[in-house]
């Protein structure tokens, strides 16, 4: 069909841009989108349905609050245009749709299509809206004769889709028996809400071809498709009753729209990519052809170039630069009923999404479409071309990738040959490292009894954690001592600086009493042994790729017996900052004044107290009472206070006078004299000005020494404390590296066939999901072991509720988990009868084990009646079912915790009262306070915790 195009725009078309001579003219422009609310159908009425819906205006619809919903406000939606029952076709054609329709005849491909659930009233819509379009447009060329040509199957635009005919109509009568035998050969079904179904969706294209005679010898050729589409409504198989093949079409009648409804929702986000659609069509792999054509015209306004299709041509298609040129209507139709009500709320959200899809409205030339096809269409030798040169791209990134591995297998390689050659003097080539990958937990025996007996599917898992950690064994152990020794230096130089302070803050007190010059010449000898503790001199740089590179060429064992050798640095690290922690205490109980002098019985038994209190807990140690033996003076350079009070020092009565306030016992307001503290003067009626001035500013000044030297204290106990969590961590290392020995030796002992072992070494790093179920494997037999060793409760407690699964837990779940196997070894092996002995007259055996359990037990439950009240022991008894009028029921209840490995309740609500009787807290003191315990236990014998000491002893590193 070819329409002669007036030389003028036809005038209605307000919105369609008028051709320009040059060149196509093109803008930006929102789909027009109306509703059509339809009346209810007799089905609706004979079963007495509700209207839910109501146009309160030319833009408005609002869903009508049944009187149930009253106090809801009605949702509101508006659109270009909203008609409402009564409206007829012609107004829906005439208002809604007759500007994008007739934009086709100025050259502009354009598409009205409808879109509503089954028997909302699409074809209904459609049918007359395409018959009124043809009736103007016919119309059109009635009035305009002057130059009419006709085309069939244009080469330009392709093939037609399969089935698919392109008929030239000669009249309008012909148009309308095409369109009739169109909808003839649709497929129609009957459903429970629609007896006449639309069983497909229909599209009518006519290409209309227009002239526009710009002068006498210049006339302007303009060809346009105007496409319109009736969808098959979105349908619910519980209302349509549909089953066997018309459920099956339903679905896949949903299936396109929904791509159609997700095609518009990515538009309207300004998705706008040919990824993007090429993606929305390969996932849905069975939609039809002729939908994912359906969707280019209607959805992309596309001049569209039938290919025969095949999804995958459309995709070549959709991947070349798409023109957007159209013009695009939807008409959304509704039922106005209740009982469609969630589906017509659907259909008014598609609609809402549709307004936001901007259209690039273009005129289309016919010169410039023609080179434009010329461009697309494919060349086939073009095409072969790009082919090629597309595969060569390919080809080329595979080989990049293929010298990226293999630079990357070269570097591994000359890696291992390293370890190997370190391995060579200990008559362990390779074999050691490979071993070492295939571990499978052969180190415990197995275990007589019946407890110890649950070892071996620890042992088990214990394999795969070898895997795990030693996959990189032993140039990982040598990469680690050398960051162990690097940290040791470190925590030295720091321990240094500590008591550097330290020595400073009392060097500022002096007192000169006795115990004073003692503490200060005993923290300089610490000072000193911290300085001899050095660590070998570095030959290279933690870290550094150097210093991976010269790790490999020493001797592991050597590396690891001079770690050794050096003396248990950490160890005597971990002694010192005891003693530095012991001398705080004893210099501040070393500075007592009169008062407390006086009373020194009393105090002396209090200091023991406090000072077995601080081994069970030594970070409780600032309690109240103990401040105000703290250390008086302002001097420190942490001191805040220290210069407002320097005036003050000279002052400052003779040290040797007893009369000075300096040593008068820090007196309470209460035991100040009264008049003293009023006037100010009254001294001086007793004694010397000096006296006097000195006797109100020492008041003043003892106190803000007292508040100073607090504050000193707390930071050095903080800063004391922070470096011993830090060699606590330290110690968790060291622990793990000599576990990691303790496997290369027992490989090397079992003499692993390493060619077995080979795919294990491809286990290497855990994602986070595979490692939260090692987390939870490895806790489990953690505790179970725990029960099994008979290890200590308050650890347990420390240690199950710090360590929740974070990635760096790894560590110390892999050290427990080591350490733990050890013992389990350990103690089955030793039984009983022969405890081993350590040289420090530590033993380790069951019954040393279970006694120290007991008496933990006995401390937590004196515990019971102090940290609990009364209410809170009666709820425990009796949820943890201790007879409320037994005797002896604290050490029952206690007896109870940690009883049950299997019972996570158990556990988790042990942890959770232990905590609370020791004092622990969650979050960072949590941390804090498990390392502490690794310094000071509740009992001097502390059988279940295995130091550096005992392991490498029994190693005989
Ligand atoms: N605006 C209207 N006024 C009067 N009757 C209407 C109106 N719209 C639709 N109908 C009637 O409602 C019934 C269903 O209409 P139609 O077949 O057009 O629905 P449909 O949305 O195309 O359904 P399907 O998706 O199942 O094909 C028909 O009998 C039709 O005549």
């Amino acid at each position: 069909m070819t329409v002669k195009n007036p030389s003028t725009p036809v005038s209605k078309i307000e919105r369609t841009p008028v051709s320009t001579p040059g060149g196509p003219k093109s803008r930006e422009e929102k789909i027009v989108v109306t509703v059509r609310l339809r009346p209810l159908n007799k089905r609706e009425q004979v079963a007495k349905d509700q209207v839910a819906w109501e146009c309160i205006d030319d833009h408005t619809i609002v869903h009508k609050p049944q009187a149930h919903e009253r106090a809801i406000q009605p949702a509101s939606f508006a659109f270009d245009r909203v008609f409402g029952p009564a409206s007829i076709t012609e107004t829906v054609y005439e208002e809604g749709v007759k500007n994008v329709a007739l934009s086709a005849l100025m050259g502009i491909n354009a598409t009205i299509f409808a879109y509503g659930q089954t028997s909302s009233g699409k074809t209904y819509t459609m049918r007359g809206i395409t018959e009124k379009a043809v009736n103007d447009i016919y119309k059109h060329i009635m009035n305009n004769l002057d130059e009419i040509s006709s085309f069939l199957d244009d080469p330009e635009k392709g093939t037609v889709v399969e089935k698919l005919v392109e008929e030239t109509a000669n009249d309008d009568q012909h148009l309308r028996h095409l369109i009739s035998i169109c909808e003839a050969q649709r497929q129609v079904g009957e459903t429970a809400l629609n007896d006449t179904s639309s069983r497909s969706h229909q599209i009518i294209r006519l290409t209309v071809e227009s002239t526009l005679r710009e002068s006498l010898d210049c006339v302007r050729s303009f060809v346009a498709s105007l496409n319109f589409v009736d969808l098959a409504g979105s349908e619910r198989a519980s209302q349509t009753n549909a089953d066997g093949a018309r459920l099956r079409e339903g679905c896949h009648i949903n299936l396109s729209l929904m791509t159609l409804t997700t095609v518009i929702r990515k538009l309207r986000c300004q998705s706008l990519s040919h990824g993007l659609y090429e993606n929305s069509f390969t996932q849905k792999t069975d939609i039809s052809p002729f939908i994912c054509e359906l969707l280019l015209i209607a959805v992309l306004g596309n001049e569209v170039v039938i290919y025969p299709i095949e999804i995958q041509s459309l995709h070549a298609y959709c991947s070349t630069p798409l023109v957007e040129n159209a013009r695009t209507a939807i008409i959304c139709t509704l039922s106005p009923a209740l009982s469609h009500v969630e589906q017509s709320r659907n259909t008014l959200f598609f609609a809402t999404r549709a307004k936001e899809v901007t259209n690039n409205a273009q005129v289309n030339m016919k010169e410039v479409a023609r080179l434009e096809a010329v461009l697309r269409t494919p060349d086939p030798s073009n095409e072969k071309d790009q082919k090629i040169q597309q595969m060569e791209m390919e080809i080329e990134e595979l080989r990049r990738q293929r010298d990226l591995a293999k630079s990357q297998a070269d570097e591994l390689r000359q890696k291992l040959e390293g370890e190997q050659q370190v391995l060579k003097p200990c008559e362990l080539p390779s074999q050691v490292a490979k071993k070492c990958l295939s571990f499978s937990g052969t180190l415990s025996p197995k275990p007589d009894g019946k407890e110890l007996g649950q070892g071996n599917r620890t042992r088990n898992t214990m394999g795969r954690q070898t895997l795990r950690q030693s996959s990189t064994a032993p140039f990982t152990l040598m990469h680690e001592i050398r960051k162990l020794e690097h940290l040791q230096e470190q925590l030295g130089e720091e321990a240094n600086r500590a008591l550097e302070v330290l020595q400073k803050e009392v060097a500022c007190h002096r007192l000169g009493n006795q115990d004073a010059a003692e503490t200060i010449a005993k923290l300089q000898a610490e000072i000193r042994d911290m300085r001899a503790i050095r660590p070998a001199p570095k030959e290279v740089e933690v870290g550094s790729v150097v210093a991976v590179n010269k790790s490999v060429s020493a001797n592991l064992k050597e590396e690891i017996t001079r770690l050794h050798s050096q003396g248990s640095t950490i160890a005597d690290l971990e002694e010192q900052l005891e003693n530095v922690q012991k001398s705080i205490d004893k210099l501040v109980m070393s500075l007592p004044n009169k008062y407390d002098q006086q009373s020194s019985n009393e105090a002396d038994l209090k200091v023991k107290n406090q000072s077995k209190m601080k081994k069970l807990l030594p970070l409780g140690s600032s309690n109240s009472s103990n401040r105000k033996n703290f250390i008086r003076s302002p001097c420190s350079p942490l001191s805040s206070s220290r210069q407002v009070l320097e005036p003050d020092i000279e002052n400052r009565a003779p040290e040797n006078d007893d009369t000075v306030p300096c040593e008068t016992p820090l007196v309470s307001e209460r035991d100040t004299p009264t008049k003293s503290e009023g006037g100010g003067d009254v001294s001086s009626k007793e004694g010397t000005p000096y006296r006097r001035s000195s006797s109100v500013n020492m008041r003043k000044m003892q106190k803000m020494f007292q508040n100073a030297a607090e504050e000193n204290v707390r930071s050095i106990r903080a800063y004391v404390t922070e470096l011993k969590e830090r060699v606590a961590k330290l110690q968790y290392q060291k622990q793990l590296l000599v576990c990691q020995v303790l496997e290369l030796e027992a490989n090397e002992a079992a003499g692993h066939n390493i060619e077995n072992d080979d795919n294990t070494a491809e286990i290497q790093e855990e994602s986070p999901a595979s490692w939260r179920v090692t987390f939870r494997e490895e806790r489990q037999q953690i505790i179970e072991l725990w029960h099994v060793c008979h290890v200590s409760i308050i650890h347990r407690t420390q240690f199950y509720l710090l360590f929740k699964g974070d990635p760096a837990d790894q560590i110390y779940m892999e050290v427990e988990l080591r350490r733990l196997n050890w013992l389990q070894q350990h103690l089955a092996e030793l039984g009983n009868a022969s405890p081993a002995h350590f040289g420090d007259e530590r033993t380790i055996s069951l019954s040393s084990s279970i006694r120290a359990l007991k008496r933990e037990r006995e401390f937590l439950a004196k515990r019971l009646a102090t940290h609990l009240t009364a209410e809170e022991r009666y709820s425990l008894y009796i949820k943890w079912e201790v007879p409320l009028d037994g005797k002896q029921r604290r050490i029952q209840f206690i007896n109870k915790l940690w009883t049950n490995p299997h019972d996570a309740q158990n556990v988790q609500e042990s942890a959770e009262v232990v905590a609370k009787l020791v004092g622990f807290c969650e979050g960072g003191n949590m941390s804090r306070e498990m390392f502490e315990l690794n310094f000071a236990l509740p009992s001097d014998k502390r059988p279940w915790i295995m130091g550096w000491n005992q392991i490498s002893n029994l190693l005989h590193l």
